[in-house]
């Protein structure tokens, strides 16, 4: 290292360890966990609280490893995923396995000791449906595998939720539906732009399968439906008016991006960046909904 370069480097194993956690995707579960939390009607002490985001944390990267070590093969023929541990052969799979697992029955098994048997028995669901039915069961088998599989990914609030008050609610409950419904837009948004790379792995993702056109009917489709999760809290008296305003000109803003997709009629060669675009705002609509949550939570 230079006398110039200050930046923190770890170890080239760690930083492999580290890429088996998909840590940049995982940011944002770990996020909607947090907010789960923050947002319940129960004053939480700070140690137990970072125990439980801590537990998401580690349960989420623990389910990424599982899954990363599952797909080595399919990650090897994409050229996103290309340069994972496995697939660029730095990391031999039984490694992997021994992390995935190893990680998953610690965060389990503090989330049990630390916080309570209902935040560790759905960290073990959310765990378990990431790696057995979404990675094994569904994503090589069926283009609705975002769709029931993208379930895993919504339980978070739920577990943030279940920590701080030892069980699980409406709110949480919407919120769950909310990320449930708003994962198919999010990825197919994504297959959209880069549908010759599963086509190579042979994975059955629904541009692939079914063709951009319907890609475009599903993701329209499916927008509505989050709309109303999204909203919902409002009129049901769950929030107030500042998450109720914020999810109404939010999901207002994620619906014109939708539209524009889902109505969008393209030829070869057509740069995809509608498509882009609603992908990368799908990341930041996800983030202020669950910040708006907890702020409603916070001044009310
Ligand atoms: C089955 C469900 C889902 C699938 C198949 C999926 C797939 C993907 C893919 C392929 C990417 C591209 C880049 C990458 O691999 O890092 C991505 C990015 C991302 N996803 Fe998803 N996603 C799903 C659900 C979720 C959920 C539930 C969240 C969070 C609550 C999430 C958050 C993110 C974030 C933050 C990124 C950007 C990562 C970056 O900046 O590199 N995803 N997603
Ligand atoms: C708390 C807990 C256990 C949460 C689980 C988190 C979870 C299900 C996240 C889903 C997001 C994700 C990493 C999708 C990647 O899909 P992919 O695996 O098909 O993407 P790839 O092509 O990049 O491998």
């Amino acid at each position: 290292m230079s006398v110039a370069d200050t930046s923190v480097r770890l170890p080239a194993e760690w930083r492999d360890f580290l890429a088996l956690t998909k840590p940049r995707v995982m940011t944002l579960v770990v996020f909607t966990g947090m907010c789960g939390l923050l947002a319940a009607p129960a004053s939480v002490d700070p140690v137990i609280g970072f125990t439980a985001i801590l537990c998401i944390a580690l349960g989420a990267g623990a389910a990424g490893a599982l899954n990363q070590w599952y797909e080595a093969d399919i990650d090897a023929a994409m050229k996103r995923t290309a340069a994972r541990p496995l697939p660029a052969g730095r990391m031999d799979r039984q490694s992997a396995l021994h992390f995935g697992v190893g990680v998953a029955a610690f965060s389990v098994i503090l989330m049990g000791l630390a916080v309570n048997a209902v935040a560790a028995a759905i960290l073990a669901v959310s765990i378990l449906f990431y790696v057995l039915i979404y990675t094994v069961w569904l994503k090589r088998r069926t283009p609705q595998n975002i769709v029931i599989g993208g379930a895993a990914g919504a339980f978070p609030p739920l577990i943030g939720w279940a920590a701080a008050t030892g069980q699980v609610a409406l709110l949480p409950f919407l919120l769950f539906c909310t990320v449930f419904l708003w994962t198919p837009p999010h990825f197919w948004a994504l297959a959209l732009f880069v549908e010759t790379d599963y086509a190579n792995a042979g994975v059955p993702m629904l541009p692939v399968v079914a063709g951009e056109r319907t890609t475009r009917n599903q993701i329209g489709l499916y927008t509505v439906p989050m709309a109303v999760a999204a909203i919902a809290p409002w009129p049901l008296g769950l929030t107030g008016a500042v998450y109720g305003w914020s999810a109404l000109v939010l999901t207002a803003v994620f619906g014109v991006l939708a539209a524009q997709v889902a109505f969008r009629h393209t030829h070869a060669n057509d740069a995809m960046v509608p498509e882009k675009r609603l992908f990368r705002f799908s990341l930041l609509y996800l983030a202020l909904i669950f910040a708006a949550v907890v702020i409603d939570r916070w001044i009310a």
